[in-house]
């Protein structure tokens, strides 16, 4: 897991490490490691343009520094100064003597920005002198006629690097070059693809990170363990059986979408329970279907909900799984049934694990609130208040559990905004959580995995659910090989 620390603990641990060492170190580290992925970038130095977007910070102060070290290898450096009373002396002085120059129009020929505009001191959108002269800079273009590379020192500036909002004009980075840990802003929300690739550049931080992180965001080997392996000796309950209670004589295509989702994960057996169930059996033969949920016969994981409808037999559905001590994910109609009434205290008083997957209009009515800009602290919330894990969908969905920890998914696709797609991942994670799994560890693995197989789906062009289902199995080989 790769974990990311708010403001204030960089802050502290900063300011622990810089007790330490010789004024300007931390600086200098991160100047080196900048001016490096640049020079990577550039290929080749000399006789390169680049410009240094400046604001008022050490943000700035890391540009400059990196600019001296392009200029003393050849390349033409231009730093825009957006507030010549507020730079950071002694950068500016460093780029000057190494030959970079200063102005406060962004020249005519660009390679490469160096956006150190902001980093961690931002409040708010880029304010309107810093907005213009980007806006200016984006117009440029590269010696060869080419769109400049942008490169964010630390996050691109406009971005709340706390909770990855982006309240107003925002730099869109193709890098971001960041210094000793990860931050939100990297990694969730809108801010997040405005990063681009993120570099973490090691300047010796970790060891006095102290907190706990915000968020953690899972990689590939983390997937690939999570994942169950399968032993010669295992038979279907080894595996896992899961229950599916979703769809309706209206609305069949959620049945079989969360049994395609199902069939894909590491489960032994799918058991089908609803009205739905003649269009599941002929979807998916292998799957064992009754009308109700009590005639089921053993699972070892429920998944309810969507397209369940909401009258009393989508209620009674939902509330014969919440009385058993199994697993449970609740997706879709079983969300809007919870709010309020009866069904909310009989989740309250569960002690099998639960996982809800809102998105965010679901996620508004059962909080009582949108989601808003904060969107880890709003599942953390709504976690504490449910007793369950949530699962709030987004292009960086996030994991929430009841005790406060929270992961982003790396793995989010657009192509997952289609009908369907939530059915075929409330599906999986059904599999996983009857196989075993933790929940959180099971909603972080499914949205993983769901991501990827929405990106590989993609690949063949416009995406529809049943495209997801079908790529999940090869996406899950190809992870565990
Ligand atoms: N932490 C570490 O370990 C290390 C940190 N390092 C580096 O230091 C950076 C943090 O530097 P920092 O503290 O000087 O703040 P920074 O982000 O440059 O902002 C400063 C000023 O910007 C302004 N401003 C605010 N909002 C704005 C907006 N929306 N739009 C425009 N301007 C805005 C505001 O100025 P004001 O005009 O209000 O005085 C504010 O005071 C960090 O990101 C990293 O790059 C590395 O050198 C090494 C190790
Ligand atoms: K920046």
């Amino acid at each position: 897991m790769r974990p990311a620390w708010r403001v204030a603990d960089v802050r502290a641990a900063e300011e622990a490490l810089m007790a330490r060492l010789p004024e300007g170190t931390l600086m200098q580290r991160a100047a080196a490691g900048l001016a490096r992925r640049c020079a990577l970038i550039l290929e080749q130095v000399y006789g390169a343009h680049v410009t240094l977007l400046i604001g008022a910070g050490n943000n700035g102060g890391d540009a400059l520094y990196a600019g001296a070290i392009l200029a003393r290898r050849g390349a033409a450096v231009t730093a825009v100064v957006l507030d010549p009373a507020k730079v950071h002396r002694e950068g500016l002085t460093a780029l000057t003597q190494a030959g970079g120059r200063a102005q406060d129009q962004p020249p005519r020929t660009i390679d490469l920005v160096v956006d150190g505009i902001v980093g961690i001191g931002a409040k708010g959108g880029l304010r309107s002198g810093a907005a213009t002269t980007l806006h200016r800079t984006l117009e440029r273009r590269g010696r060869h006629g080419q769109r400049p590379t942008m490169v964010a020192v630390d996050v691109p500036s406009g971005v709340d690097v706390d909770t990855g909002d982006v309240p107003g004009k925002a730099v869109r980075a193709d890098v971001t070059v960041t210094f000793g840990c990860l931050k939100p802003a990297h990694v969730v929300g809108p801010a997040a693809p405005l990063a681009g690739e993120v570099e973490l550049v090691d300047i010796g931080l970790r060891p006095w990170l102290r907190a706990d992180p915000a968020v953690l965001v899972p990689d590939r080997a983390d997937i690939a363990q999570a994942l169950p392996k399968h032993r010669p000796t295992d038979e279907k309950y080894t595996r896992g059986v899961v229950g599916i209670a979703t769809g309706s004589m209206t609305y069949p295509g959620a049945a079989i979408m969360s049994t395609a989702g199902a069939l894909a994960g590491p489960t032994g057996m799918v058991r089908y329970a609803g009205t739905a169930r003649e269009y599941v059996v002929q979807a998916h033969p292998s799957v064992i279907a009754t009308d109700r949920i009590t005639d089921a016969g053993r699972v070892q994981a429920w998944v309810v909900g969507s397209g369940l409808g909401t009258d009393e037999t989508a209620a009674t559905a939902v509330r014969t799984v919440l009385a058993t001590s199994l697993p449970v994910v609740l997706d879709a109609d079983a969300l809007n049934l919870l709010v309020g009434g009866t069904m909310a205290d009989l989740m309250r008083g569960r002690s099998a694990p639960m996982v809800l997957t809102p998105h965010d209009r679901e996620f508004a009515r059962l909080a009582g609130e949108e989601p808003g800009n904060d969107r880890v602290g709003a599942a953390q919330k709504l976690a504490a208040h449910t007793n369950a894990v949530v699962l709030l969908k987004g292009d960086r969905t996030i994991v929430a559990t009841p005790s406060g920890t929270a992961y982003a998914n790396p793995t989010g696709s657009a192509a997952l905004a289609t009908g369907g797609t939530g059915d075929v991942l409330a599906g999986l994670l059904g599999s996983l959580l009857a196989g075993g799994l933790r929940p959180e560890v099971a909603a972080v693995t499914a949205a993983y995995l769901h991501g990827l197989a929405g990106r590989e789906a993609a690949r063949h062009g416009p995406v529809t659910a049943p495209d997801v289902a079908d790529a999940l199995r090869p996406v899950i080989e190809h992870l565990t090989r």
